[in-house]
């Protein structure tokens, strides 16, 4: 269960189709929206100007602890989506991936037209979006520039409007289509328009509408829905510009009344800076034990943290370095791709000096084929079995490495490890793998022999975790660029 507000920017009132069907399929859910309506219309902006002005609306939402942002604007998507995903630490869902899904489901004839900003039209967005999922069907892209502005004065059932979009879209009349993407969240408010010039053959997309299907899966998905009852749900609105005029369109739109208040943007930090701290962890890790301790660790922070358990199944990333850092890093990068969110690998083991450093980064598989902890540790004990007590030293290691979706140039790599001794006779029932054969001489006990607390105080990976703790608030405000 998770309170925060689901954050919607966009560069007008558009988004507030998106924030309708929010209303409608997540009414538990609190909601902050922001308009930037006094710098509209982004669709004619340079893209390093629009994403620009998206993260000082993404960075005026993180002040009000948003859990998830939707950026409910095709020309931001199209414009700042990769760049957002790779430096927040909160989901963020944009309006293009969910509008091409639906294209691609309801088209019969595969002739799909998407209407959009020139930001939007210019990106080619949807068309790659939609090519990448289906190679066969036929884009046809149009701007429509003349839309937004239409929408944003509040002229949607004037004669203008209706010769407006008839002239605009009659380029697409004779291409047969049997689908069009509104690919501008403005768009579904000018819908009938839109409809009787189309004919009623050819099926609309909101892209928007879409988005909130696809943001209600990551609410469970992640599992930071707002499931418990929410009787006075959070509905914030901030605009940019003026609120007189912004409060008319959306309290028609929504049927709510609604008094948006007017904020100032532009003093806010313009460059790339998440400045959140994440509050979810993914550790991308099957091993309960070390889960275990890892989120003992956060939770002392505020942070949570999950696990690849937490998740559907993803493909196994193959630990196939030669190094703790490398297998950590393969598996921090390998998740956060797939999983489009920061994430965090521990890569561990035990190194013997008498066994020349092994088990090492085979620490996990080192009886080989059906391999566990009693099988390891049995391997472990067979191997020393000639080797005296006095020669038993032994050293843990973890590697942790956090990464973020965008590449790994920029990961956090940090060290932590513990000496000890491997004892023939196991003692204690606490830890995990090799521990209870893991003594400590400065505390006469095996790590088995401590309570979670304890061993996390001397741990390798304790020890690894305070070297995180240190540096990774500031890592994830660096800018990424
Ligand atoms: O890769 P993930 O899914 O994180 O889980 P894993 O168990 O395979 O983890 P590693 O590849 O890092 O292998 C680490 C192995 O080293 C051992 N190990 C690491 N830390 C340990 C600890 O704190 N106590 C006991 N054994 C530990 C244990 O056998 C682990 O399975
Ligand atoms: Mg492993």
């Amino acid at each position: 269960m998770n309170t925060q507000p689901i954050g919607f920017i966009d560069s007008g009132v558009g988004g507030l189709t998106v924030v309708k069907e929010a209303l409608r399929q997540l009414p538990g859910e609190n909601i902050i929206f922001l308009g930037d309506q006094a710098r509209l219309p982004y669709g004619p902006r340079d893209p390093k100007q629009v994403r620009a002005f998206t993260w000082q609306m993404v960075n005026f939402l993180l002040t009000k602890q948003i859990k998830m942002l939707v950026v409910a604007c095709n020309t931001a998507t199209a414009a700042a989506l990769p760049d957002l995903r790779a430096n927040l630490a909160i989901p963020v869902i944009g309006v293009i991936v969910p509008g091409s899904r639906a294209a691609i489901r309801e088209t019969k004839n595969g002739r799909i037209g998407v209407i959009g900003t020139e930001g939007t039209v210019k990106s080619g967005a949807y068309a790659k979006t939609i090519h990448q999922k289906s190679a066969q069907m036929q884009v046809t892209s149009l701007a429509a520039p003349k839309f937004v502005p239409l929408v944003e004065s509040n002229e949607m059932q004037s004669a203008v409007a209706k010769r407006v979009v008839a002239e605009t879209l009659l380029p697409l009349e004779a291409l047969g289509l049997d689908t069009l993407v509104l690919g501008c969240t403005h768009y579904p408010l000018l819908r009938p328009l839109i409809q009787q010039v189309m004919g009623p053959t050819v099926t609309l997309i909101d892209s928007g509408a879409e988005t909130v299907s696809e943001v209600s899966t990551l609410l469970d998905y992640f599992d930071i829905a707002n499931d418990q009852p929410n009787p006075t749900p959070q509905r914030d609105f901030y605009t940019t510009g003026n609120a007189d005029m912004f409060d008319v369109i959306a309290s028609e739109w929504l049927g709510l009344h609604i008094a948006a208040t007017r904020v100032t943007i532009t003093d806010q930090p313009t460059t790339h800076k998440a400045a959140a701290t994440p509050t979810t962890i993914v550790v991308a890790s099957k091993n309960p034990g070390k889960v275990k301790e890892i989120a003992a660790m956060f939770a002392k922070l505020g942070v949570q943290v999950k696990s690849l358990n937490d998740f559907p199944p993803l493909p196994t990333v193959a630990e196939s370095g030669r190094t703790f850092e490398e297998n950590a890093r393969l598996k921090a990068d390998g998740y956060a791709k797939m999983l489009e969110l920061p994430v965090l690998a521990d890569d561990s083991g035990l190194c013997v000096a008498a066994l020349d450093g092994a088990p090492g980064v085979f620490s996990a598989r080192y009886a080989g084929r059906g391999h566990n902890d009693a099988a390891n540790n049995a391997k472990l004990i067979a191997d020393l079995a000639e080797v005296p007590q006095d020669q038993r030293q032994a050293r843990f290691v973890s590697t942790l490495v956090l990464a973020r979706p965008n590449g790994p140039a920029r990961d956090l790599v940090v060290e932590g490890h513990i000496d000890g001794q491997i004892v023939g006779v196991p003692a204690g029932d606490n830890g995990f793998g090799y521990d209870p054969y893991f003594f400590v001489p400065s505390i006469g006990k095996t790590l088995a022999e401590l309570t979670a607390d304890e061993k996390n105080q001397i741990s390798h990976r304790g020890n690894a975790l305070r070297a995180l703790e240190s540096r990774w608030q500031t890592w994830f405000k660096e800018d990424a660029q």
